[in-house]
């Protein structure tokens, strides 16, 4: 997939898009979409007052507000960019400005949960076009945000049910505008893949990073200082966002905890192989998986280095 932004359009998808908190996420679409000609004006809403003074300090939107009705009445496509847990109460409250055939989105992790907490606050005619950028970084708040993010990432779009083809098409080339390749799939299928592919992988950097500072208080040794490489990586996924991630485990819980107990299997069989001295199981492991990374990575579907080439405006 390129990495590189195409040119803008030249007719915008959108005449008012609205977009509900202005983080990472919230101010990467901000940017995307004003400098690809995405939307003709873009208005925003943010609950806290910080996020708000600095978005207008650097022109992230038209208009900022801090009521989300006032940011979603007119708009013809609202895009949630809070955390999981808020998209719910937010969809409440700005559901008396929503008029019929906008477009509502979100960028959440997961889909299942949010999708059952947003739908039943939307009025009749208002299309739901739920979607999820698998394109991020450990930062959060508007200056972590830059244009390229989804560049050369997938956008996976988990339609309503009902919802019209036309509100889809939409919301499909708006993601192809900020350069995403778009999927669509079911809201149940999304969160079982995203919990192995990343919400486990999430959990696993918390908890290695975790007991290793524990490690370093009960033996008043180094650990962490004289950290290879590997741990170093882990470091990083572990300083994401703490609301986020909160957020994500307790609304795909179903799915992580059953790639949980397949992981715990696996890693059992893992150690069973080390006590017993069984290394051709460990090299035929180790062997299947590099064959995996070098995959990924002859496709050009790999993550560019966390602090190395990160692309940037
Ligand atoms: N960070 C990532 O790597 C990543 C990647 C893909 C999708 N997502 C999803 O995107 C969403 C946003 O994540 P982010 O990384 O941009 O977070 P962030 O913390 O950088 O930004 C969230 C913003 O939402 C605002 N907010 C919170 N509750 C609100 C409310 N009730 N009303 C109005 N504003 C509110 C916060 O003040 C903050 O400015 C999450 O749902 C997350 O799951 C994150
Ligand atoms: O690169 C990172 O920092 C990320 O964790 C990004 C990442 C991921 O797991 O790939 C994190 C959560 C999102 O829902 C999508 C992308």
């Amino acid at each position: 997939m390129p990495e590189r932004l195409g040119p803008p359009r030249e007719a915008p998808i959108f005449r008012r898009l609205a977009l509900v908190g202005l983080g990472l996420i919230g101010s990467s679409i901000a940017r995307a979409a004003r400098r690809q000609n995405l939307a003709t004006e873009i208005v925003a809403a943010d609950s806290n007052a910080e996020v708000r003074a600095r978005a207008e300090e650097i022109g992230l939107a038209d208009r900022v507000y801090a009521d989300v009705a006032d940011a979603a009445r007119g708009a013809d496509c609202v895009i949630l960019c809070v955390p999981v847990g808020a998209c719910g109460p937010v969809a409440k409250a700005m559901r008396s400005v929503l008029e019929p055939g906008a477009i509502v989105s979100d960028v959440g992790s997961v889909k299942g949960a949010v999708m059952a907490a947003v739908e039943p606050h939307l009025p009749e005619g208002v299309q739901f076009v739920p979607a999820h950028p698998v394109a991020g970084t450990e930062d959060s708040g508007p200056d972590a945000g830059f244009s390229t993010l989804f560049a050369g990432r997938w956008a996976i779009l988990t339609p309503a049910y009902g919802v019209e083809a036309d509100a889809v098409e939409r919301m499909r080339a708006f993601w192809e505008g900020m350069g995403s390749a778009v999927e669509i799939m079911s809201a149940p299928h999304h969160d079982l893949v995203l919990a192995i592919t990343s919400h486990v992988p999430h959990l696993i950097a918390y908890n290695i990073v975790g007991t290793a500072a524990d490690l370093e208080e009960v033996t008043r040794s180094e650990v962490i200082k004289f950290s290879a490489g590997g741990f170093r990586d882990f470091t990083r996924i572990a300083a994401s966002d703490p609301t986020m991630w909160r957020d994500v485990f307790l609304n795909n819980k179903e799915a992580v905890l059953e790639m949980l107990q397949r992981f715990n299997e696996d890693l059992s069989a893992l150690a069973r192989a080390i006590r017993w001295d069984d290394g051709e199981t460990l090299h035929a492991l180790f062997t299947r998986t590099r064959a995996i990374r070098r995959g990924i990575v002859s496709e050009g579907q790999d993550a560019p280095a966390p602090d190395f080439g990160r692309p940037r405006e």
